[in-house]
Formats: C-alpha cells, sequence, structure tokens
C-alpha cells in the first residue's frame, strides 16, 4: 500500500487550497434535463435504457432505476461523463455506488434511490443550509436537492484543502465523482487497513476537520467507515450528510464525529481526547499569513 513510517498520508498542502469564505452559492433543484428527457422518451434514450437493463450489474438493480434515473443516466453519457458502466461498489441504504469509465478515468457514480425510506432524515439534515432556503418537502425534490448538496460539499471540502474524490458532475439524483481505488479494486476504509503511522494519520484526520469546518462544514457522519487509505492518503467521503455550521444541531454532530474519530484513533493506541480534539477543529487556524 506504500506506506511507510514517513508518510504523510497525503495531507494536501494549504498552498493550493482556500477557505471560502461566508458566501454559499444558492443551488437551483428546479426541474433537471433528465426530467425533461424522461418525459419525451425519444428513441435513443429507450434504446439506452434498454441497453442498462440488460446489463449484468444492474440486473438485481432495478428497483433503483426508474424512468428518471435511466433519463439522468444518459444525460451523464451524453455529456461525456460516463462512458461505460462497471460493477457496483456499494449497495446502501440510500444510494447505490457504481464504477464506470469517464472520458479519461475511472469513476465512481453515486445512485440516490428516490424512494429513500429515510427522506425525512435527508430533509432534516438540510435545515438552516443557506443554499436551500425554499426548498419544500416533495420527496423529489430534497434527494435531488440532497445529490448537489453532496456536489456542492465535495467541491467545498476541495477548495478549502481537505482531499476527497473530486466532483465532476451531477444530474438530478446522480452524481458522478473521482474513483478512489486502483486496478485491486475500492480503496479500503480506514478501519480495514492496518495503520502503521497512528500519530501521522491522527494529525491529517485533525487538521482535514479543521480545514472543513474552517469552510463552514460539519461531516456528520464521520468514522473509519468514511475514510479511505489510497495510495498513502487518507480521503474522505460520503459527504452528502454534511451540514452547514447553520444547522441547529451542528454543535452535536461535530462533537459525534470528534468522539468516534478520537475513539478509532484511541483504539490505534494513541491517547487522544474528544473534548481536546473538538476544542483544535474549532480553534482558528494557527497561521494566518498563511495566503
Ligand atoms: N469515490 C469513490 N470511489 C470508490 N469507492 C467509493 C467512492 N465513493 C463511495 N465508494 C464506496 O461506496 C461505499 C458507500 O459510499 P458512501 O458512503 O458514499 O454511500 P452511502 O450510501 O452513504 O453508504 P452507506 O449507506 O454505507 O453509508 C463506500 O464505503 C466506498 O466503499
Amino acid at each position: 500500500m506504500g506506506q511507510g513510517p514517513d508518510t504523510e498520508y497525503g495531507l494536501v498542502d494549504l498552498e493550493e487550497a482556500e477557505t471560502p469564505g461566508d458566501e454559499w452559492e444558492e443551488i437551483d433543484v428546479s426541474d433537471t434535463e433528465a426530467d425533461r428527457i424522461a418525459r419525451k422518451r425519444d428513441r435513443e434514450f429507450n434504446q439506452f435504457q434498454e441497453r442498462i437493463k440488460d446489463a449484468d450489474q444492474f440486473k438485481v438493480e432495478q428497483s433503483v432505476f426508474d424512468d428518471a434515473t435511466f433519463a439522468a443516466l444518459y444525460k451523464l453519457v451524453q455529456d461525456g461523463y460516463v462512458e461505460a458502466f462497471g460493477g457496483p461498489l456499494s449497495t446502501g441504504k440510500e444510494a447505490n455506488v457504481y464504477h464506470a469509465l469517464g472520458d479519461d478515468r475511472e469513476v465512481a457514480v453515486k445512485v440516490y434511490r428516490i424512494n429513500a425510506s429515510n427522506f425525512r432524515q435527508m430533509r432534516d439534515y438540510l435545515e438552516g443550509d443557506p443554499r436551500f432556503e425554499g426548498l419544500g418537502g416533495k420527496k423529489k425534490d430534497v434527494v435531488l436537492a440532497w445529490t448537489k448538496k453532496e456536489l456542492a460539499n465535495l467541491r467545498r471540502a476541495k477548495k478549502a484543502g481537505v482531499r476527497v474524490p473530486e466532483p465532476i458532475a451531477s444530474e438530478r439524483n446522480v452524481l458522478v465523482m473521482e474513483y478512489i481505488g486502483n486496478e485491486d479494486g475500492r480503496a479500503k476504509r480506514l478501519g480495514e487497513v492496518q495503520i502503521e503511522n497512528p500519530e501521522t494519520a491522527y494529525r491529517v484526520m485533525r487538521e482535514y476537520m479543521r480545514r472543513l469546518y474552517s469552510a463552514g462544514l460539519i461531516h456528520g457522519d464521520l468514522s473509519e467507515y468514511n475514510v479511505v487509505f489510497d495510495e498513502g492518503q487518507l480521503v474522505l467521503i460520503d459527504l452528502g450528510q454534511a451540514v452547514t455550521v447553520h444547522h441547529p444541531n451542528s454543535c452535536d454532530f461535530l462533537e459525534r464525529d470528534c468522539e468516534n474519530v478520537a475513539s478509532f484513533f484511541s483504539r490505534q493506541g494513541m491517547d487522544t481526547d474528544p473534548d481536546e480534539l473538538l476544542e483544535f477543529v474549532t480553534s482558528p487556524e494557527p497561521d494566518p499569513s498563511r495566503d
């Protein structure tokens, strides 16, 4: 895995980053091109749908793909973000993640279920988010907003110098991002690898949590399950549920993230303290002259 005692775990150089500041882009969740394609259902789209339905990896997954989801995949193919679909990487409660080929590299395609059973919880996570102020309570709108939220969160995190899968595109309930892994398969979760240098890994995690917080985001589900280890780098994944600091429960989420991370590294033999981690994450950057 290329991890040695002097590994830096890929800490992104802050020189390449910028703190996004207090400005939050408004996110449009109105009807997408995929909805229009699904309504129109031209011949080419029907052929694409049949072809994908026949593919082995989708046979057992058909419940995820309603017409509009097929249309979203079709649009992403038409726009050149996806060229060929591979097998599933994960089948989760709210989304399935597939391996695919993009225009010049491998990508991960995350397909959120419109019928996600926990959409009310999704709605709650969007509370207070300045990017979704006018969002109503309709199931479809919530899931579409959620998908755009994950894309926007990935962009914001990347901008702030946090190593995350590079966001590529989203269409309706489908998100395309950099594939984290290699020819042997998806990158392993932190909990699945032997960490040779937990001190450095913990330092990098702390720094990423602080950068995320400085960018106004709290992951909200951070643990060894949502950090993967790729070619000597720690990569934070699953930023869909990440909330902005405006969320009424943002402090609780951050405390929980700190507890999970501190507890994981304490199991790696380190002397960690969740309160100290919280203090570190919420303290201002130590070096104001970094620009
Ligand atoms: N960009 C990626 N590259 C490679 N594998 C990925 C990528 N994103 C996600 N995965 C794989 O898919 C799994 C699920 O992804 P993620 O946590 O984002 O979705 P989820 O639906 O929230 O999952 P869960 O319900 O298990 O929390 C990850 O644990 C990882 O194995």
